[in-house]
């Protein structure tokens, strides 16, 4: 039997699943990663991986890891592997789109409403005995129905987030790598340059990958393009978006909030300068995390694993070029 090594406690269903084809070790832990050396150790005679994105793959572990035919990344994506690397040794990669396209969609749309409306701020003045009368401007925000919304990096979960949008007849300006005529037909999208979108949305969501192209693709530049009221929404990665630069953004009065799901470095620490912001709604990286969808997602990491060490194409396969199956 194939061995298998899984870098956190998995939905009992995916386990279950891999334990009928493969030899599993599990880091069997919810609240702590996995340590590196533990890992390194574990990887001396694994066949497969199955990991999550906390786990940076880097040529010095797969230089560890003679054995290892498949990496399934839990994850849509992909940036906490060196590809390049694993491709180099005929190791697949994988990951999980599709599945978790809709959820990741609404917290998007969660923290524009959040932040544009102050929603946690409301609910903390009320929780701390502040709310003494009803005043006409008190706590106040923008509005999202029929505001400009921005999209960058238009694919799943970009096209989700525009067909949430139509909802609140929002117009939409989107900026990707290539133009998608079907998708500007059916959400009345009309495509921009990256200026004209950062000068004219109200509500600018980040949802590009995180790779060498789009580390700080917001930066202090990007920002002085914006509306003093403009709303930053990343639910993409951190790095995609300056943390200097947005945090004199905010604090500066460039942009009116911020909303996000992702850090530089996480997790965030709770000392971290953002987090001290009353216009920053910030999230533990929760963008996927219904019960549904990470069951989902468990599933399909798991088949694309099984798939992957018993030498069948994987559903997901991010380096075809290794050309091994
Ligand atoms: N917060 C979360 O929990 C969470 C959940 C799911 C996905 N994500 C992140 O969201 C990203 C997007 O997911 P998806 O499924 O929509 O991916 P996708 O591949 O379908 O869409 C990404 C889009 O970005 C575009 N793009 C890539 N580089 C670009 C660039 N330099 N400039 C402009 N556009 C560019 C691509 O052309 C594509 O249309 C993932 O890579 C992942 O990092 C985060
Ligand atoms: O890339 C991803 O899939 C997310 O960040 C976690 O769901």
């Amino acid at each position: 039997m194939n061995k298998i090594y899984i870098t956190r406690k998995l939905p009992e269903a995916a386990l279950a699943k891999i334990k009928q084809h493969c030899d599993v070790s599990i880091w069997d832990e919810e609240d702590t990663a996995v340590p590196r050396e533990v890992l390194q150790e574990q990887l001396k005679d694994a066949d497969g991986l199955l990991c999550l994105l906390t786990e940076r793959i880097d040529e010095q572990l797969l230089e560890a890891a003679p054995n290892l035919k498949v990496i399934s990344n839990m994850a849509v994506g992909y940036n906490n592997i060196d590809v390049e690397a694993a491709t180099k040794r005929g190791i697949a990669v994988t990951n999980t789109p599709g599945v978790l396209t809709e959820t990741t969609a609404d917290l998007t749309f969660a923290l524009m409403l959040a932040t544009s409306r102050r929603l946690i701020e409301a609910s903390d003045y009320l929780r701390q005995g502040q709310w003494k009368t009803w005043s006409p401007m008190q706590l106040t925000g923008q509005d999202i129905y029929g505001a400009t919304l921005g999209i960058i990096g238009m694919g799943r979960i970009g096209e989700s987030v525009a067909k949430r949008a139509k909802g609140f007849d929002m117009e939409l300006l989107y900026y990707n790598r290539s133009r998608k005529l079907e998708a500007e037909k059916t959400y009345g999208m009309t495509y921009a340059d990256m200026d004209t979108l950062l000068s004219q949305s109200d509500f600018i969501v980040v949802l590009t990958p995180y790779s060498p192209e789009t580390v700080n693709l917001i930066d202090r530049e990007q920002f002085a393009r914006m509306k003093h009221t403009a709303v930053l929404i990343n639910t993409a990665r951190g790095g995609i978006v300056n943390e200097d630069a947005l945090y004199d953004a905010l604090t500066g009065g460039r942009i009116w909030a911020a909303g996000l799901d992702v850090f530089e470095t996480e997790p965030l620490q709770p000392s971290h300068r953002l987090l001290k912001l009353p216009n920053v709604v910030a999230m533990p990286h929760i963008g996927s995390a219904s019960i549904k969808t990470r069951t989902r997602m468990a599933m399909l990491a798991a088949e694309n694993l099984i798939l992957g060490v018993s030498g069948t194409r994987p559903l997901h396969l991010v380096n075809p070029e290794i050309n091994l199956f």
